[in-house]
């Protein structure tokens, strides 16, 4: 088995807002699978009928190749939003509450397996109450993954974090993740996806507008940064070529874009052809970002 979800269809509207439009998506095994658009863009909605809180007005979604959610439950892993464990019990009696509503077996055994991964082995006996937001998100891990699922549905899990504590969470995510585990995770935080995942959908009101591996979104096409003694003459002359695209003009350089078969020599050529000779040319690596705001500004 290798695919662990596909959604066919997946519509959701609240009166007039169309939240999801025709959701078509697939996830195989060991993915870590990236859901990135902006704000109000679906990401919530689309995990929230995942997990069988939001019920779609039409399309079908499939996990482990064998249908509806319920029988699957145990094998999928959810944060949605930051839990609400009891102020007063420590992280281990918190989980042994967990456990008990999960039905689970060996629970002293998983409490602290889980408790180790994440990290909070050391203060299994402090209050949730004492836990700092990064130590509160981690026993939320580690409640979703009590159960072993065979996949982990994550929604924005460094919201609110500092970087000490995203750096935790994204190092906890990416260990779970090599045991063999899939994870579905939502963002609105590109540098987020980009570190974490292999694959990405990006989503814009409602719209699947690209899906793929990182390196398939961001290597479409190939950034350069170039220069000339007469950056004005130099804007002109690209606006004339057709193979080359203005990305945009920065204080020191001008930011192009080129088929990813084009050559630094190919472009200095098609620039020198027009009479403008560069004084500097460098390969300007093209991270998520700029594929993610040319993709939503589309
Ligand atoms: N219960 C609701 N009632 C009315 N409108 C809603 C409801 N839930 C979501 N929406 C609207 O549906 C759209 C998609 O919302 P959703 O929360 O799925 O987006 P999101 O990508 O998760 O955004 P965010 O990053 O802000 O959480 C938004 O326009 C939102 O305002």
């Amino acid at each position: 088995m290798n695919e662990i979800l596909s959604t066919s269809g997946l519509k959701k509207s609240y009166k007039n807002t169309h939240a999801l439009k025709d959701l078509n998506i697939s996830v195989q095994k060991g993915q870590i699978y990236g859901i990135l658009g902006p704000n109000g863009s679906g990401k919530t909605t689309t995990l929230g009928i995942l997990l069988g809180v939001i019920k779609p007005d039409a399309g079908d979604f499939n996990w482990f190749e064998n249908g509806s959610l319920d029988e699957n439950r145990q094998n999928i892993g959810a944060l949605l939003e930051t839990p609400n464990f009891y102020p007063y019990l420590n992280a281990v009696d918190n989980l042994k509450i967990v456990a008990e509503i999960k039905s689970l077996k060996n629970i002293s055994v998983r409490i602290q397996k889980v408790l180790e991964r994440v990290d909070l082995w050391e203060r299994r006996k402090t209050k949730f109450k004492a836990f700092s937001l990064g130590m509160k998100q981690r026993l939320a891990i580690a409640s979703a993954i009590l159960a072993d699922p065979e996949v982990l549905v994550l929604d924005e899990p460094t919201n609110g974090l500092d970087p000490q504590g995203i750096a935790e969470i994204r190092s906890l995510i990416l260990n779970i993740a090599k045991e063999g585990k899939t994870i579905i995770i939502a963002s609105h935080i590109l540098d987020e996806i980009e570190k974490m995942c292999t694959h990405v959908a990006i989503l814009k009101d409602g719209s699947l507008i690209t899906e793929g591996t990182l390196d398939e979104l961001m290597l479409q096409e190939k950034i350069l940064k170039i220069n000339a003694d007469n950056p004005q003459k130099l804007l002109d002359c690209i606006a004339e070529i057709t193979d080359i695209n203005l990305v945009r003009s920065e204080d020191d350089g001008i930011l192009i874009s080129v088929n990813e078969k084009t050559s630094a020599a190919q472009v200095n050529q098609m620039i020198a052809e027009k009479g403008i000779y560069l004084n500097a040319l460098a390969v300007h690596r093209k991270n998520l970002e700029s594929t993610f705001l040319e993709i939503i500004n589309q």
